[in-house]
């Protein structure tokens, strides 16, 4: 990544599913350190923007530019070996592997010596306590907010650049998810550089100092973390009876 170069810039993009164009005309600017939340209803269009990035779903049109390099439509393989890490919707971890393997699967492609990536994995375990105690576990037997502590640890094992998240919060209680959202927090103070996008704009505004708003495939504004906090606030009302 070169120096003073955004962390993320996405340019015009336009995606289509099948035939159907999802995305229209996309355009946004993360910074390095930066910790900022896409926010949107269902179907607006998060997770396909999120393929979009991460070359899953590669874009009919516009560019993608990760530290100034342009990595557009480049296979999500490639895109880990230029920093980007993907923590995906319902986590994605290797079910049948332990937590420590799951976790050093993180780090496969970065030729780093042995005593890096144990100083690295006891990071992770400092981060989450939870996943030293289970660390000779099956991740596949942990519950939904452990597994995803791990597809977490695991991105981070990436040493990754650009840490991207779709969806943390969903399907989780509340206890978890507040303790997973807390360990995102140390991160966006560490200066990981973090894109998340987020259903819950209350979640979303306790990390992010700002947000996009994404509806029905186009980006329709941006918000303060302050501002997206008291949106949150009004949809909790108005969805109050
Ligand atoms: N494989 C597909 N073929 C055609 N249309 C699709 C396909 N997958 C998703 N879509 C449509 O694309 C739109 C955006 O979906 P997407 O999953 O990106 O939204 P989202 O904001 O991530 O929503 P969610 O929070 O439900 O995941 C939706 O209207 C959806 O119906």
């Amino acid at each position: 990544m070169s120096d003073g170069e955004p962390a993320l810039e996405i340019e015009h993009l336009s995606t289509l599913r099948g035939r159907v164009q999802v995305l229209w005309d996309v355009s946004l600017r993360v910074e390095r350190g930066e910790t900022v939340a896409i926010v949107g209803p269902n179907g607006a269009g998060k997770t396909t923007l999120v393929g979009s990035i991460t070359g899953l779903i590669p874009p009919k049109a516009g560019r993608v530019r990760i530290g100034g390099a342009d990595v557009t439509g480049l296979s999500p393989e490639r895109l880990a070996t230029r920093g980007v890490a993907l923590v995906p919707e319902r986590r994605g971890i290797f079910a049948p592997l332990t937590v420590r393997e799951n976790l050093q699967m993180g780090a496969y492609a970065r030729r780093a010596p042995r005593a890096v990536l144990a100083a690295d994995l006891e990071g992770v375990f400092e981060l989450f306590p939870a996943l030293r105690r289970y660390r000779d576990t099956i991740a596949g037997s942990l519950s939904g907010g452990e597994q995803q502590m791990v597809a977490i640890g695991r991105a981070l094992m990436a040493k990754p650049d650009l840490l991207l998240l779709d969806e943390p919060s969903l399907g989780l209680a509340p206890k978890v998810r507040a303790e997973n959202f807390g360990a995102l927090a140390r991160l966006a103070e560490r200066g990981v550089t973090i894109v998340l996008v987020e259903q819950n704009l209350r979640l979303a505004a306790r990390i992010c100092s700002r947000a996009y708003l994404m509806q029905r495939g186009r980006i329709v504004g941006t918000e303060t973390a302050d501002e997206l906090a008291r949106s949150a606030r009004s949809v909790y009302l108005a969805a109050r009876p």
